[in-house]
Parts: C-alpha cells; structure tokens; sequence
C-alpha cells in the first residue's frame, strides 16, 4: 500500500518532468544548448513512468524500487549538473539488475540523439603536441644540469612496412624533443641469438635508457624470449612480464606501463571523461594493447568487460559501454549499432591499407557511423596513436631519470 501512494505521486511528477522533456526534445533541444541536460530530464521520466509492471507482485515491487533509486541518482545528476556521458551510466535492462532477475525484455531504450548529432572529434595530434613540448623542457633541463639525454634503442627484425612506418615516427617523435635514438635492423631471417645479443649490448649501453623490440616479429623467433630478455628498468614498452605482473596487481607499481594504455587513459583525462565507476568495454587482449589496457582502465576504478575472438555476440556487450576501446586490428569492425548514444570511443585500431600507389592507415570503428553515436571518438589517425608515441618518449624520459636519479628540482 506504501509502495502504490507513493507511486502515484511519484508517477505524477515523473510524467512531468517526461513531458517537459519531450517538448525540449522535440522542439527545443534541436537548437538548445540545453538538450543534455533536457534529454536526462526526458530518460529520466521515460524510464520511470513506463507501467507495464504489476505493483501487486513482489518482483515488480523490486523493480519499482530500483526505478525509484535510480530516478533520485539521476535527479541527482541533474541537479549536480553532470555531462551527459553520466547520464549514459543509467541501467537500462532491467533484467540484469541485481535488484531481482526479470524474465522481460527491455523495457526502455535510450533517446536517440538528436538528428545530424556528431561526436566531439578528440584531436590526440594536438594532445602529443603539448605533451612532447612538456616532454622537451625536460630533456633540455636534464642535459643543461647533468649533461646527459635520454637514449632509446629500437630493433627492428623484418622489414614489414607497417612496422618500418611505425619505427620511423617513433625516430621523428624523439628527434622533436631530443632523446637520442638509435634503429637497430635485422633481417627477417636472423637467428634468435642475433636477437637477444643486440638486446644484451643495449642492456649494457649506459646511454640507452629505453629498448624497444617493435613487434610483431618473425613466427621462427620466441616473443616471450625476447621481451624477457629486456632489462627491467629499459623496458620502456612495459611489456616484461615483471612490468606487465606489476601492472595486473593492486597496490604495486610497474616501473613502465605499455604505452598505447597509458595513452588511452591520457586521453580520456584531458577530455574529462570520467572513468571511475563508467562500464568500460575493451575488444582485444592482446600484450600490447588490449590486455594492459583493460588492467588500466580496472586501476582507474571502471568496470570493465574484454571482448575477444570468442565472444559470442559482441554487439550485445559494446552497447552497454561508456567508454569504448577497441584493439582489434580489423577496418570497420565496430558499426554504429554496436554503441549506446554517448559512448565515448577510443579506436586504437591502425592497420595500414594499400591503395593504387598509396598506403594509409584505417582504424577499427566505422568512424561515419559511430559520429552518429558516440559524444566523443579519437580518430585514425589523428587520435589515440599520436598520444601512445609521446607516452614512449614519456617512458623513455623515466628511465633515464631513474638511471641518473634526476628530477627536475635536483
Ligand atoms: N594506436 C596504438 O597505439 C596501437 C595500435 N595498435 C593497433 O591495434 C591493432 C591490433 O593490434 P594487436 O594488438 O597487435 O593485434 P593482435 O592480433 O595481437 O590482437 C588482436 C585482438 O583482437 C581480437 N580479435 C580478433 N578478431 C576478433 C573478433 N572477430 N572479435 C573480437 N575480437 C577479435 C583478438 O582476440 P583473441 O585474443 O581471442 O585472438 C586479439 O585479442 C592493430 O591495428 C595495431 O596496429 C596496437 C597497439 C598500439
Ligand atoms: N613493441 C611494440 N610497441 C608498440 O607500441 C607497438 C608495436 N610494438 N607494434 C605495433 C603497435 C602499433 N602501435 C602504434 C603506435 C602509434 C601509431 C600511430 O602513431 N599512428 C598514427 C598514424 C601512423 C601513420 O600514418 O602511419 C595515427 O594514428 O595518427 C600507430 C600504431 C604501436 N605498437
């Protein structure tokens, strides 16, 4: 009986704040710069007016109370003045919450965004750009009090040509802020030996801080070998099972964390994207992208889902995401249907595409249909791949602070 006066009420005022809504959303919002904070106010009475439930069964009672609880933390929301991308926290399938299980489909879908919506491009450019120059008073501050830079060593064996393209920016980037650098080739049919020796001598090279071994390397090579054979403290990749361990563990730090994750995190920070709490979605596991990345994202406190080459039906699980980060290495893996309205979407996706006499890369969203989607997206290029080089020089720099124990006060 409780419950059902204080529905009525409750209904009342959410079918108020749903029909303002709906005439912001309509008429208003298209020219309102108003609309994110209307359209919370229309998801919000949207969802909890809709009365297809029967107050007298005790599963539908739970359900109401959740309704309840959700609608005060959006009200919440509103009143605190949050970004829209808090609104996309709000549960909507019923059937998962924990508040009791519900054999029903959904029974409310988010608002669309309002038509001829585009997500904020994020210029990762602009972002390596102000990075690198922080990065390059540094390195001019360690040389001007100690005389020394930082060195980087990178291997390459093979000569793939997306791999030589990678190297060759990641050369530019230290040129730019003035760490030495150093393209150590080898040819696609060196012995494992010849591998691990370059590492050795660079181990051993007091004026190289950080060893790089690009990756993929040739199938007659032990990856695992090879990557153990860095020295901890140059592992400027972080990719060292130590590093890596670390990485995955509470409450111990990795002395280097893989770059394209710490990218992505760089990111997501300088575009004020909360992480802490948002349901975060990764496609990949990889070493050097998508495992790190989800253990990051974990340590940044969001709850996060890895989807592989085994998930069934991924769409189903990418649509429930905040954030978005794909790293899967497939051009237009990720269609629009696959994102909820106001995701924000970081695609480290960079495979490089041959076209007549031309080559460029493509990333892994299918960038026309996710602007339609997304409020935020990085694009390829241009977006979360310039960060993760300035996040190698950013590396590189660490350890060669540690190796002198410099800081810039000293
Ligand atoms: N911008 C940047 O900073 C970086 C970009 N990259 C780019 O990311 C891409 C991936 O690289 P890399 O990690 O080396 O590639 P890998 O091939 O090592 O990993 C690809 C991942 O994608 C998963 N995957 C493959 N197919 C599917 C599918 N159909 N559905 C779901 N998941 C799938 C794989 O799953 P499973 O494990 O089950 O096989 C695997 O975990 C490349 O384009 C690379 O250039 C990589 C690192 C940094
Ligand atoms: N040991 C190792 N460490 C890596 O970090 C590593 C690796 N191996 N193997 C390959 C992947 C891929 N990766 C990229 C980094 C930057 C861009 C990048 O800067 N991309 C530019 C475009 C590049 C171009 O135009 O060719 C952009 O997106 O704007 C892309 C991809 C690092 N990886």
């Amino acid at each position: 009986m409780c419950y059902e006066n204080f529905y009525k009420n409750f209904e009342k005022i959410s079918n108020f704040f749903f029909a303002i809504g709906l005439v912001f959303e309509r008429f208003l919002a298209p020219r309102s710069q108003f609309f994110e904070k209307v359209n919370g106010l229309g998801v919000l009475g949207r969802f909890s007016c809709s009365s297809d439930f029967d107050l007298t069964d005790n599963t539908s009672s739970s359900v109401f109370v959740m309704r309840t609880r959700t609608t005060v933390a959006l009200s919440w929301r509103i009143l605190a003045n949050k970004s829209f991308s808090s609104f996309s926290v709000t549960p909507n399938r019923l059937v998962k919450s924990s508040f009791g299980c519900l054999d029903r489909p959904d029974i409310w879908c988010p608002s669309p965004l309002p038509s001829g919506h585009t997500a904020a491009e994020i210029d990762g450019k602009s972002i390596a750009n102000e990075i690198k120059a922080t990065l390059a008073t540094e390195v001019c501050n360690m040389k001007n009090s100690i005389g020394k830079v930082p060195g980087l060593g990178l291997i390459l064996v093979g000569k793939r040509k997306d791999s030589l393209s990678f190297v060759r920016i990641k050369k530019k980037a230290c040129e730019q802020v003035r760490i030495a650098s150093v393209i150590i080739q080898l040819p696609e049919d060196c012995t494992q030996d010849e591998v691990l020796n370059v590492i050795s001598t660079l181990n051993h090279k007091e004026s190289v801080h950080g060893i790089l071994v690009q990756l993929p390397i040739p199938n007659h090579l032990c990856e695992e070998r090879i990557i153990k054979a860095v020295n901890v403290e140059k592992d400027v990749d972080g990719f060292h099972p130590v590093n890596m361990g670390n990485l995955a563990m509470t409450g111990r730090e990795p002395l280097f964390v893989p770059c394209a994750s710490r990218g992505c995190i760089e990111v997501l920070n300088r575009c004020n994207v909360e992480i802490l709490g948002k349901k975060a979605v990764v496609i990949g596991r990889s070493m050097i992208g998508g495992l790190p990345t989800s253990l990051l994202l974990q340590r940044h406190h969001a709850t996060v889902t890895v989807v592989h080459a085994f998930t069934k039906n991924p769409e189903e699980i990418t649509c429930e995401a905040d954030i978005l980060v794909s790293n899967v290495g497939v051009p237009n893996f990720v269609r629009g249907h696959w994102l909820k309205p106001g995701v924000v979407v970081i695609d480290m996706g960079s495979t490089l595409v041959k076209e007549k006499n031309s080559s460029h890369v493509i990333g892994d969203v299918c960038y026309e249909e996710a602007i339609r989607k997304a409020s935020a997206i990085t694009p390829v290029p241009g977006g979360v791949g310039p960060v993760t080089i300035s996040m190698l020089l950013f590396n590189t720099l660490e350890a060669a602070k540690r190796a002198y124990q410099w800081t810039q006060q000293s």
